[in-house]
């Protein structure tokens, strides 16, 4: 028989991998809390009942007893916050432990997949997995959970009490509250309701997506004169979050008129079943002592009830967040192997390789097909096509964004696939078209090539980089601070201080995508620069659309819908006049090209 799998907060458990006696101890400590506050309400009406048994001749009352219970009662308030307070300490830190191993593991695990993940999760969704639905999982572990328990034993405290009271008032008051937490509790764990609450999980992640995609995509959407209804994607998605919302609303309606029109009549049922009660009773005094009791306690049950009935929906959210936070664990992440193979040499080779983006696709289009070309050690290789004929999947499998669906790519006469990512990694260094800068100073921005790289090393590579000159003009220099956060760079600057990473690496190969595509002749001169110092003696591949940056290239592979079509010198391809001809004729023709 197969194991079925966990779910909830059970699967919560085992993802976390902490142990349970942390928060086995936290609720027994919440429950001891529970029963010691129960103590002061049993010795106030203990002495209520004394007081108003005697209240013809005080004189009588039994003084000893009466302080006997009013100190119990306040040693077991104190006794009873006390503990209550140890018990949120000890959930907190359950809670804060779950969530620390949850988002080490989380982020542990994201930094290993391939970037396929990344294309099929939206930033906006991967974002909320790990902020909302794990930050959703402290809250109901240190703060619902004690609760839960503390609310059922103090709901089994009172429910016996009651009963050994009086069986038939008991009886009386439970029946009702029981009829509406069954209610309540059907439309948490109602699997429509369930549906509709994943459904919702999914709009928000869904709206937050586009409301990342509408704050990135702001300069365009100004540039067109766009507003937010006329941004069709983040309008769609705001409604139909709101219209599952309401759809949720909806399935509570009948079900929660019931649950309180239950919960607050009790007294509408054990008014007339006390008075009936009474008649045959032959102690109406102590008979009428009890009612009093039941009439007090019975309503003030209404509060635990629904605070429980209310858990149920605390219980499938995190449900559902764990299921999110699962499937991002479940997502493959890249093949390492047991040992590490040493390349030999850095001579890169792409050995008939083929791709797919959508590799488990029935009908899969192959965004590259037989790429079969070697770049030698100390040489350029350029990579030139029309736009979307490849060139930058080919760049991107070296790195192993992506896996190759058939072939292999060799460094030095090994898979890349037999080299641990950390080994590839110090082989390879790449400047992509799109610069990402952290929020953090340039000096940690650069020193991203190398951590731990030492002041001198990061200023030597700035300066290699052509970027000291720019970087000294900054208001605090290398510590003033860059990216999201801070102080924004020109498109040529972010350039090259991705070019000094690169530098600072020190890597042998060296992948150069679009690098000089933010150039204005002077950036142009200075990236032309950096680059020479960068690219001495190692393997280069280039990826450029501006031909006259590679026309001097050892080596350059036409590609041209997903094939290599040509392969050769500048000269030899311009004589043959084929693919690459026609791209020269037409870049020498956009180069010249003026407005009229
Ligand atoms: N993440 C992706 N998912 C699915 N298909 C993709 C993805 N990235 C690129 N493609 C497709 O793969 C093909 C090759 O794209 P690629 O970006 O490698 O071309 P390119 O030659 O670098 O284009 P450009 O010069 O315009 O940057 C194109 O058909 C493109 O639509």
């Amino acid at each position: 028989m197969t194991k079925k799998a966990k779910t909830g907060l059970a699967r919560l458990w085992e993802i976390s991998g902490a142990t349970p006696w942390p928060l086995a101890a936290a609720g027994m400590v919440s429950a001891c809390a529970t029963l010691l506050l129960f103590v002061p309400y049993y010795c106030v009406y203990s002495i209520l009942v004394e007081i108003v048994s005697k209240a013809g001749d005080l004189s009588r009352a039994d003084f000893g007893y009466i302080f006997k219970y009013a100190w119990l009662a306040l040693g077991a308030a104190g006794a009873g916050l006390a503990a209550m307070y140890a018990g949120s300490v000890l959930c907190h830190r359950a809670a804060f432990k779950v969530l620390y191993d949850l988002k080490i593991k989380l982020a542990g695990h994201l930094a290993r997949l391939p970037l396929g993940v990344f294309a099929d999760h939206p930033s906006g969704a991967i974002k909320k997995t790990i902020e909302y639905n794990v930050e959703q999982l402290e809250g109901f572990i240190a703060h619902q959970l004690p609760d839960l328990i503390g609310t059922l034993v103090s709901l089994a405290i009172i429910f016996a009490y009651m009963l050994v009271l009086d069986w038939r008032l008991g009886l009386v008051s439970l029946v009702p509250i029981l009829v509406a937490f069954v209610l309540q509790w059907r439309v948490f764990t109602n699997p429509d309701t369930g549906k509709l609450m994943q459904q919702k999980q999914a709009g928000l992640a869904a709206m937050n997506a586009a409301a990342v995609e509408y704050v990135r995509g702001m300069p365009v959407i100004k540039a067109f004169g766009q507003t937010v209804k006329s941004f069709g994607i983040l309008h769609a998605r705001i409604t139909g979050y709101r219209n599952l919302a309401l759809a949720i609303t909806q399935t509570y309606k009948t079900h929660n008129i019931l649950y309180h029109t239950l919960l607050s009549g009790i007294l509408v049922f054990l008014a007339p079943a006390g008075i009936f009660l009474l008649k045959g009773t032959a102690d109406h005094t102590a008979f009428a002592f009890t009612l009093l009791f039941f009439l007090i306690l019975a309503p003030g049950v209404s509060a635990p009830v629904t605070k429980l009935a209310f858990l149920g929906a605390g219980v499938k959210m995190i449900a559902v967040g764990v299921k999110n936070i699962d499937e991002l664990l479940q997502a493959e992440p890249i093949s390492q192997p047991a040992v590490s193979q040493s390349c030999r040499g850095c001579d890169v080779a792409f050995r008939n390789v083929s791709f797919s983006y959508n590799q488990g696709a029935a009908a899969a289009t192959m965004a590259l097909k037989h790429i079969d070309f070697t770049a030698r050690q100390g040489t350029v290789t350029a990579l030139v096509g029309p736009s979307g004929s490849g060139k930058s999947t080919v760049a991107h499998l070296l790195p192993r964004f992506w896996d190759v669906t058939a072939g292999a790519v060799e460094i030095g006469g090994v898979n890349i696939k037999d080299m641990l990512t950390e080994d590839l990694m110090n082989t390879v260094s790449f400047v992509f078209q799109d610069v990402f800068l952290f929020d953090d100073t340039v000096f940690e921005n650069i020193r991203i090539g190398k951590p731990g790289a030492g002041a001198a090393q990061v200023r030597a590579a700035a300066q290699a980089a052509q970027c000291h000159e720019f970087i000294a003009r900054l208001p605090q220099g290398y510590d003033t601070k860059i990216g999201g956060g801070g102080l924004a760079l020109s498109g040529g600057e972010m350039q090259r201080i991705a070019i000094a990473r690169a530098i600072l690496r020190d890597a042998p190969v060296i992948v150069l995508d679009e690098a000089t595509s933010f150039a204005d002749p002077e950036n142009e001169v200075k990236i032309q620069k950096a680059l020479t110092e960068l690219l001495q003696g190692k393997t280069v591949i280039i990826i450029a659309h501006r031909l006259h940056t590679v026309q001097h290239a050892d080596q350059i592979c036409v590609l041209d819908q997903g094939r290599i079509v040509e392969q050769g010198k500048h000269g030899e391809l311009l004589a043959r006049q084929g693919v690459y001809s026609r791209l020269w004729r037409a870049y020498l023709d956009a180069d010249q090209w003026v407005l009229a």
